[in-house]
């Protein structure tokens, strides 16, 4: 997949899962190419810890120009204690090192919104491979954990998530609560920051965000040794925004397709997350933010783990296309948050992309 390979090659497409469905994009070479970008930028979240609006301002500035020209960025800076992140990281590893019953005993199949344990190979967006190489643990929203201090109704009154019971994996749960707060911290200084970006009052989404939808997911990759394996297929989030941390491998193994559909390798950088627009808020930009397509290929011949935070508003809030996006004479639906997460959670839950195409073809 170098890009002497890629112009070598004429009429080639890559082949991805977005929006629910499957979608390709041309790979474009030598005169067709398109101006794109072919690494992420890197912006220094310091500034949304300041008291001056103008530095804030400066900030946003900086990310609108990545949510609309890359879709993803490196965060640097972002206020998350390393240490926590460190522990987080201990603690992941060694979940994913208990034994496969434990791990079972929360199987994600389990619950009708996908939380708990993913098996490998159980994942499968490409439907050209034996299925996604890697193995998960997902949690989120749930007013019946205590941990998340949040008022039972109705609604809420389910538990959604599923914790081991095993006394070995005693530990995993606090260590998960550990990150899932300090990430709902960093995620509404990020709001507040795609609000400004958006010419919007900081506080404009703050109130369809007071219970958002909120997803941890640790993912262990083991090293692949075949081209053909991927860690997980091509996508786009179906939140409104995700922040990812990932293990410090050597080599690369989160990928960005960009405009010419050339795959852009993310490189683990310190301390820093990445960040990337999802479905919601490309959809409420009427398009003018980027969701872009990525994937893991984990071939670097380590371990890697990563911990993205998928953050979506409330569940009962309504978004349509921001005015500022709409064009004249345009018809533009509101969507309910909640119902439009889960009939994508249901599309991955059933479908596999038609026809066996792989990444490239
Ligand atoms: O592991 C990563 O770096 C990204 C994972 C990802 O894209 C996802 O879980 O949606
Ligand atoms: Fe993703």
């Amino acid at each position: 997949m170098s890009s002497i390979e890629t112009q070598t090659e004429s009429a080639q497409y890559v082949h991805y899962h977005d929006g629910g469905g499957p979608g390709k994009r041309r790979v474009l070479t030598g005169q067709d190419a398109k101006p794109t970008f072919t690494e992420l930028p890197r912006v220094d979240m310091r500034r949304m810890f300041s008291d001056d609006f103008a530095s804030r301002k400066e900030l946003a500035v900086e990310v609108g120009a990545a949510c609309r020209d890359v879709g993803f960025f490196y965060a640097v800076n972002h206020g998350v204690d390393e240490k926590v992140l460190d522990r987080t990281f201990d603690a992941v590893k060694q979940f994913f090192e208990l034994p496969t019953e434990v791990k079972m005993e929360v199987h994600n199949q389990k619950t009708k919104k996908f939380r708990g344990y993913e098996a490998f190979l159980e994942g499968k967006l490409d439907p050209s491979t034996r299925g996604d190489l890697k193995e998960g643990f997902l949690m989120g929203e749930d007013a019946t954990d205590p941990e998340q201090n949040r008022p039972i109704t109705p609604a809420t009154a389910e538990p959604r998530n599923q914790w081991p019971t095993a006394p070995e994996a005693a530990f995993f749960r606090p260590a998960i609560y550990e990150y899932y707060n300090h990430m709902i911290n960093f995620s509404r200084r990020m709001l507040s920051i795609f609000a400004l970006a958006l010419d919007l009052p900081e506080d404009y989404f703050d109130s369809i965000s007071t219970h958002p939808m909120t997803n941890v997911r640790a993912v262990h990759y083991p090293p692949q040794d075949s081209e053909t394996d991927v860690g997980i297929g091509a996508h786009t989030d179906f939140c409104w925004f995700t922040l990812v941390f990932q293990s410090q491998t050597k080599e690369p193994a989160l990928e960005v397709l960009n405009a010419n559909g050339v795959w852009v390798p993310v490189m683990p950088q310190k301390n820093t997350f990445v960040v990337n627009v999802a479905d919601f808020l490309k959809l409420v930009t009427g398009g003018t933010w980027q969701s872009t397509v990525h994937g893991v290929r984990n071939m670097g011949g380590e371990e890697r783990y990563s911990m993205p935070f998928f953050f979506s508003p409330n569940e009962d809030g309504v978004v349509s296309v921001l005015p500022q996006f709409r064009k004249l004479g345009g018809k533009y639906e509101d969507i309910v948050v909640g119902e439009y997460f889960q009939r994508r959670l249901d599309v991955d839950r059933t479908t596999h992309l038609d026809g066996g195409e792989g990444r490239r073809s």
